[in-house]
């Protein structure tokens, strides 16, 4: 019971997106939100990490292994975000990429070591010095993964991770996703628009102008 989301009210412009909306994510698992464009899906995710664009109304309690952290800023939530754009530094290796996410405080020795870990599990053990700008898009895809998990973090939002990928590579690093996830044993919520991209629970949020969210098994 890692991620527990507690009567989430969410509304732009009086308009309700999410009402009393409770969800349990358990560690390991990944759950998948679905439904319209428009229906709060981004904004949910927005919510949970600290970073709703002003004018939404929100309300609700996020427990993050069973820490409140409804009220903590951004980054003492603990939550690592992935989005369709990799955001990749392009001025720094992609090594560095992978060491700006360290935790401070480490030695250099740790540092060096959690970062070959990083290249290994994602298949690219030489690739500490390679430009961003020289990967595939999968090989960007997985760096960034990497990335987001350095940083250590007790739950993952994954915002329509795999849309820019083509079909092949989609498959594959979805598989690599899931199964790193359960690996780390952390909760994630995974924002998309195809069914392809879902691994076990699947919620599929009303339209807008309904007042709830609704689960689908
Ligand atoms: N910064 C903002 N200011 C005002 N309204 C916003 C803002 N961001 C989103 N909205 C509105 O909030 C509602 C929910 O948007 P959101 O992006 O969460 O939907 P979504 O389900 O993720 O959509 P999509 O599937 O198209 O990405 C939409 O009606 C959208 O127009």
């Amino acid at each position: 019971m890692s991620l527990e989301l507690i009567d989430i009210n969410l509304s732009i412009e009086g308009r309700t997106l999410l009402h009393d909306f409770s969800l349990t994510v358990a560690n390991g698992e990944t759950v998948s939100i679905m439904g319209p464009s428009g229906c709060g899906k981004s904004s949910l995710l927005g919510y949970l990490c600290g970073s709703l664009a002003p004018g939404f109304k929100a309300s609700g309690e996020i427990y993050v292994r069973a820490e409140n952290v409804t009220h903590l800023p951004m980054e003492k939530r603990h939550i690592g975000l992935l989005f369709q754009d990799d955001l990749l530094f392009p001025h720094m290796s992609v090594g560095e990429n992978l060491a700006f996410a360290l935790p401070r405080g480490l030695s250099r020795k740790i540092r060096q070591e959690r970062i070959s870990q990083a290249l290994e599990s994602a298949g690219l053990p030489d690739f500490h010095n390679a430009d961003p700008a020289s990967l595939s898009g999968g090989q960007r895809s997985r760096i960034s993964l990497m990335r987001t998990l350095l940083a250590e973090p007790r739950a993952l939002l994954l915002d329509e991770p795999f849309s820019r990928l083509d079909a092949d590579l989609r498959q594959r690093f979805r598989s690599f996703v899931f199964e790193t996830i359960r690996e780390q044993n952390i909760p994630a919520l995974l924002v998309t628009h195809d069914m392809q991209d879902c691994n076990g629970r699947i919620i599929t949020l009303a339209d807008t102008h309904a007042k709830t969210g609704v689960a689908h098994a």
